[in-house]
């Protein structure tokens, strides 16, 4: 079998995906991730990470391919990676002493055959003071992730406590997709 392609340019997706100890490449799918506003999370990740994989299934025939899409969810309002300091610093303030939801999506496609797939992680938030929020943007940590923080990195400090799949926040759901993917090889025969 040739080695699955991971439609990802995330390196943390990467390194989660060396769990399942299986050949893979990753390569870039550069969909458009505009999404209507007014989609649930559940729906918009999970139409994202089939983008996301249907793009490189549409270059790469006979692969299995795998999308996946994260973002994190406030009061219903979904929040995407902040584009500026301000729009992260503005982020970090309204998930402050909150708790959100963290949604991944994750489509496994091959050929004509597909699973897509969504898990929710609870995540909360100590009190943050401002200085505290301006020290973390300092990092540079918050830019390229959704929500404005890594719970995998100095974002670690800002968790209180979290309730679902870690690796999920992360970007990606390692066991419940090994799960699926094994399932579906399964049935393929
Ligand atoms: C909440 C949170 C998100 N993230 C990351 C996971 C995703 O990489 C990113 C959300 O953006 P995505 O659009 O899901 O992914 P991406 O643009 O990084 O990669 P690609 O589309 O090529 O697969 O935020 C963390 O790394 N840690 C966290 O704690």
């Amino acid at each position: 079998m040739q080695p699955l392609i991971l439609a990802s340019s995330s390196p943390r997706r990467k390194e989660l995906l060396q769990f399942l100890q299986i050949p893979f490449e990753s390569i870039n799918s550069n969909v458009d991730e505009s999404i209507d506003d007014t989609m649930c999370p559940d729906a918009a990740v999970k139409e994202l990470a089939s983008r996301k994989a249907k793009a490189i299934a549409a270059a790469y025939q006979e692969r299995w391919v795998i999308g996946s899409d994260t973002v994190v969810v406030l009061d219903g309002r979904i929040l995407g990676k902040p584009t500026s300091r301000a729009d992260g610093k503005r982020m970090l303030e309204m998930l402050s002493g909150r708790t959100h939801d963290v949604y991944t999506g994750v489509a496994i496609l091959f050929g004509e055959h597909c699973k897509v797939f969504a898990e929710k992680t609870e995540v909360t938030f100590w009190e943050l003071p401002e200085a505290e929020i301006d020290r973390y943007l300092d990092s540079g940590e918050p830019f390229d992730k959704a929500g404005g923080y890594g719970i995998q990195g100095y974002g670690s400090l800002l968790v209180k406590q979290i309730k679902g799949d870690y690796f999920s926040v992360v970007g990606l759901p390692v066991s419940r997709l090994a799960r699926e993917l094994k399932s579906m090889q399964a049935d393929l025969g």
